[in-house]
């Protein structure tokens, strides 16, 4: 009924209005309709919003809802073109090539520059725009007919530039009760991968609006060393990863949060970087750090620092997983016998797997090619590794895995993922995301930025830039951090010389930190030894170290002699010799000889 009466006075009306030649011309001049007859609120300045004398629509075609100038401006191009053109190319048909061919070609490049912002703009609401509207419109209260862009603005960069700004324009009723404020900001969070953002709710006046803003990114760099009262003053148990939003810190709890950390990041990503830093610490306050690295030098700055195995065989790698595992279980049945509070002094161990997955399948290839007739078909290695992962907390060992794309059956199936409750990726794909995070989503942009990863704990994703430092720097924290520990708890007097070059006072290993001592962990090949068959703390020559047996690099004593002395000469990280015996015979400690060995690279000797 409503319609009939509207459209009877839509036919009154025209045939109210008179089509004079001259009013014909002036609508046509001024962006009026050539009827007279408004089909839009629009004015000469202002775009039209509604649609008028049109009951069929409801909203007006895009034309009537131009300003008046923009059509008049139209109308005016178009008539000069149909009256200029044929004009031009009877008169000067030479210039009107040119000014065709010239405004061809700038048509052209304008229509691609607008089809491609047309793409981007359809891209951005189909990935962000509407699945956001989606989630706003039952909270706010919109009606169908609202449209995303008619309250959202969310600019195309917003993930990436620091000054973004987005706002929603709220309806006049909106209340903003706390309830619904909550809501709201939770479906921005989490439709548009937003961590930490600054609020602004203006409630007041008619145009009631909700003004987001990016809060403090994290800092461009971390440095180690302006860095080290916060490691210093880090929790034993949670080793600080880097700075995140607001230069909040961002650790890891090893005893409450998650045992192990997963490292995903593509080539040149960061995960030496992360490895050592995280390393570092667990090594500074006496613990033990085990690097399964088939490369054999994706670490070099672990070479010959105390507390570290290097395995760099798939032979070393086989047993130094199976000796975390039984370091392990040897704690477990500490555990079974009440003795906790032992076990809680222990040093803990991190196990760092280089290359994840590509290491568990040369385990698998190496154990087939090593086992005996009865013995089981899975590598014991691949099983001790998956021991370890299911111990973690309470025999304080964990895992750290590293990798540029885990894959659930390269890490041996879905389960051992799952043990990893921190997973640290940088540079990722969308696909590697959706593997490895799925609960978070959509995901946030990856950053080219070095060290710029995004840490995911327990659903959240945290952007941190992660801490750098130095290989020197390292080597240095961790040399004088142990060395106090040792010569306080100890005894020990012997230092490494470059254990001066950290101020003292700057290093403090805390008071509830275990010292690095027995039981130290060891690499047993084929038949078991006592690693150090002599007094570790009295110094010996090259040549009792070679003839007693306490250091083996070749078939005899002769030829382990003639390499010691070689490599004293060319490796920086042979032991520095700590006294004089007869004829000036230089003295070392046994126990740096056989860490030196032990971590001594294969390909190098
Ligand atoms: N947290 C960081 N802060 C600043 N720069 C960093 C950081 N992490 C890594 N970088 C830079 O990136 C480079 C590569 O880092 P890193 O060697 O750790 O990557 P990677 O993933 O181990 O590389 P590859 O896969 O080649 O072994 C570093 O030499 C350093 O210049």
């Amino acid at each position: 009924m409503g319609q009939d009466t509207d459209l009877f006075d839509f036919v009154g009306l025209m045939s109210k209005r008179k089509n004079t030649f001259p009013r014909i011309v002036g609508r046509f001049v001024s962006g009026r309709p050539l009827d007279g007859i408004p089909r839009s609120n629009s004015t000469f300045l202002r775009p039209g919003t509604r649609p008028v004398n049109q009951p069929h629509r409801d909203r007006p075609s895009r034309w009537m809802a131009l300003p008046g100038w923009q059509r008049a401006a139209w109308r005016i191009a178009g008539a000069s073109q149909v009256v200029g053109q044929p004009y031009g190319w009877l008169t000067a048909p030479d210039l009107m090539l040119a000014v065709d061919a010239g405004a061809a070609a700038g048509g052209a490049l304008y229509g691609a520059n607008k089809a491609m912002e047309k793409v981007q703009t359809y891209q951005h609401d189909r990935q962000w725009l509407r699945p956001l509207h989606a989630v706003l419109t039952p909270v706010l209260g919109l009606t169908e007919d609202v449209r995303p862009r008619d309250y959202l603005r969310v600019p195309h960069d917003f993930q990436t530039n620091q000054d973004m700004r987005i706002s929603v324009r709220l309806p006049v009723a909106f209340e903003g009760d706390k309830a619904t404020k909550e809501r709201v900001l939770d479906a921005i969070r989490t439709k548009l991968a937003l961590q930490d953002i600054d609020v602004a709710w203006r409630l007041s006046g008619p145009r009631p609006t909700l003004i987001i803003a990016q809060a403090p990114r994290p800092p461009q760099t971390a440095r180690w060393a302006e860095s080290l009262e916060l490691i210093i003053q880090a929790p034993e148990s949670a080793p600080i990863i880097g700075l995140g939003q607001r230069g909040r810190i961002i650790a890891v709890d090893l005893d409450s949060e998650s045992p192990h950390i997963l490292l995903s990041m593509s080539s040149g990503g960061g995960k030496s970087v992360t490895a050592r830093t995280i390393a570092a610490q667990i090594l500074a306050r006496g613990g033990q750090v085990v690097i399964c690295d088939f490369k054999k030098v994706s670490h070099r700055w672990a070479r010959g620092l105390p507390g570290v195995i290097y395995a760099r065989s798939m032979e070393q790698i086989h047993d130094a997983i199976i000796m975390v595992a039984d370091e392990g279980m040897r704690r477990f049945d500490m555990i079974e016998e009440d003795r906790d509070d032992e076990v809680a002094q222990l040093p803990r161990v991190l196990l760092i797997m280089e290359e994840m997955n590509a290491t568990m399948s040369k385990l698998n290839r190496y154990w087939s090619k090593i086992k005996g007739k009865d013995d089981p078909k899975q590598s014991p290695a691949v099983e001790a590794f998956g021991d370890v992962l299911f111990m973690g907390r309470q025999a304080r060992t964990h895992v750290l895995a590293i990798g540029q794309l885990m894959t659930a059956r390269a890490m041996g199936g879905p389960e051992i993922r799952e043990c990893f409750a921190t997973r640290v990726l940088a540079r990722y794909s969308m696909n590697a995301w959706r593997m490895l995070v799925p609960e978070v989503w959509p995901a946030p942009k990856a950053s080219k930025k070095p060290g710029r990863v995004q840490l995911v704990q327990a659903g959240e994703a945290y952007e941190t830039q992660v801490l750098f430092g130095t290989e020197a720097e390292i080597r240095e924290f961790v040399l004088s951090a142990r060395s106090q520990a040792v010569s306080t708890s100890q005894g020990i007097t012997h230092q490494r010389e470059r254990v001066d070059t950290v101020p003292e006072t700057r290093i403090r290993v805390p008071a509830q930190a275990p010292p690095p001592g027995p039981p130290q962990l060891r690499l047993v090949h084929g038949e078991k030894r006592d690693p150090i068959p002599v007094d570790p703390n009295a110094p010996i020559g090259l040549r009792q170290a070679a003839f007693s047996g306490l250091v083996t690099l070749s078939d005899t004593p002769e030829k382990t002699l003639y390499i010691l002395r070689a490599e004293r000469n060319r490796d920086p990280e042979f032991p520095q010799p700590v006294a004089e015996g007869k004829g000036q015979e230089k003295l070392y400690l046994p126990s740096e000889l056989i860490r030196w060995s032990r971590n001594r690279p294969i390909a190098t000797g």
